[in-house]
C-alpha cells in the first residue's frame, strides 16, 4: 500500500505519431503541494488533461486513493475528489462572487431539479445553509469584502481567488491547479501564494502548473519537470533548481547565461525535506 492520494504509474498518450506523454509516474501525498513544471509543449497541459479524465492514457494506470480511476470519465473523477481550475478564467459575469462559488457547489447539493423550481422549504433551507458555508469560506481567503459585488468588476488577481474558491468550497480531495499565477502582479501573486498554502494547510493536496518559478519554487514541497512528455528530474524546490538537466531543458544547451533564472528565495517550511530523481 502506498500512502499516496494520487498516483501516476507509467503513463503515456500518443497524439498520431507524437508521443505527448511517455510513461509518466509521480505521485501526490495528501496534505501536499507537487509542482508540474517543463517548458513549453513539454507535455503538462496533457498531463492535466489524463489525469482529469479529458484524455484517456494509452498506457499506464492512474490512481486515486489506491482506486484505479484510468479511463474515468471528467465528472466522475469530479465527483471522487479531483477539481481542477484553467488557464483562462472561467467564471459567470454579471453576478456576484457569492454566486459564482455557490456554482461550486452543485455536486454537493441533494435537491432535485423540480426542488429548485418549486421553491420548497427543503430547498430553501439548504440554500440558507450553503450560502453560510460560502461566506465562511469567502472569509478564510480574504475575499469576505467583495462577496457581493460582481466578478466582472474586480480586478483579475481576486477573480483568480473566487476561481479558486469555487473550486475549494467543493471540498475536493486534490485541486490541479492550470497556470494560476498567468498575469498576475506581484502582489497578486504573494497573495495567491498564500491561497495555495492556506489550501494546503487544510489538508488538501494540490498539483500545480506554473510557469511563474516564484510561485512554484516558493509554495511546492516536491517538483516533478518534464520535458518531450517524460520526466527528466524529481525532487525538492532546492533539487529541482540546480538540476542540471532541468536547466538545460528551460534554457537549451547554448543559450545565454543571463537568461538563467534568478534563485528565489525559500519560506522555512520548504528548507527540509529532500532528495529526488
Ligand atoms: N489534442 C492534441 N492533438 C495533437 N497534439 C497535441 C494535442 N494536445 C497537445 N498536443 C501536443 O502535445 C505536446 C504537449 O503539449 P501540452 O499542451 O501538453 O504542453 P504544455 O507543457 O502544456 O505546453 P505549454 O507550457 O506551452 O502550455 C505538444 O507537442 C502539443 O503540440
Amino acid at each position: 500500500m502506498s500512502d499516496a492520494l494520487l498516483r501516476l504509474d507509467g503513463v503515456g498518450i500518443r497524439f498520431g505519431g507524437l508521443q505527448a506523454v511517455g510513461d509518466l509516474s509521480f505521485s501526490v501525498r495528501q496534505g501536499q503541494v507537487v509542482g508540474l513544471i517543463g517548458p513549453n509543449g513539454a507535455g503538462k497541459t496533457t498531463a492535466f488533461n489524463l489525469i482529469t479524465g479529458v484524455y484517456r492514457p494509452s498506457e499506464g494506470r492512474i490512481e486515486l486513493d489506491g482506486r484505479d480511476i484510468t479511463g474515468w470519465a471528467p465528472h466522475r473523477i469530479a465527483r471522487a475528489g479531483i477539481f481542477r481550475t484553467f488557464q483562462t478564467i472561467r467564471l459567470f459575469y454579471g453576478q456576484t462572487v457569492l454566486v459564482n462559488v455557490l456554482a461550486g457547489l452543485h455536486l454537493q447539493t441533494r435537491q432535485h431539479w423540480w426542488q429548485g423550481l418549486l421553491g420548497t422549504p427543503f430547498q430553501r433551507r439548504e440554500e440558507v445553509e450553503l450560502r453560510a458555508k460560502v461566506r465562511e469560506l469567502l472569509a478564510r481567503l480574504e475575499l469576505d469584502t467583495v462577496a457581493d459585488e460582481d466578478v466582472a468588476s474586480l480586478p483579475y488577481g481576486l477573480q483568480r481567488r473566487v476561481e479558486l474558491a469555487r473550486a475549494l468550497i467543493a471540498k475536493p480531495r486534490l485541486l490541479i491547479l492550470d497556470e494560476p499565477a498567468a498575469g498576475l502582479n506581484d502582489q497578486e501573486s504573494a497573495a495567491l501564494n498564500r491561497t495555495i498554502l492556506a489550501v494546503r494547510d487544510q489538508g488538501i493536496s494540490v498539483l500545480l502548473v506554473e510557469h511563474d518559478m516564484n510561485v512554484v519554487m516558493n509554495v511546492t514541497d516536491n517538483i516533478v519537470c518534464i520535458n518531450f512528455g517524460r520526466k527528466i528530474a524529481e525532487g525538492t524546490p532546492e533539487h529541482i533548481r540546480n538540476h542540471p538537466q532541468v536547466i538545460e531543458a528551460y534554457l537549451g544547451k547554448d543559450d545565454d547565461e543571463d537568461d538563467v533564472q534568478a534563485p528565489v528565495s525559500r519560506p522555512a517550511h520548504l528548507a527540509a525535506g529532500g532528495g529526488g530523481a
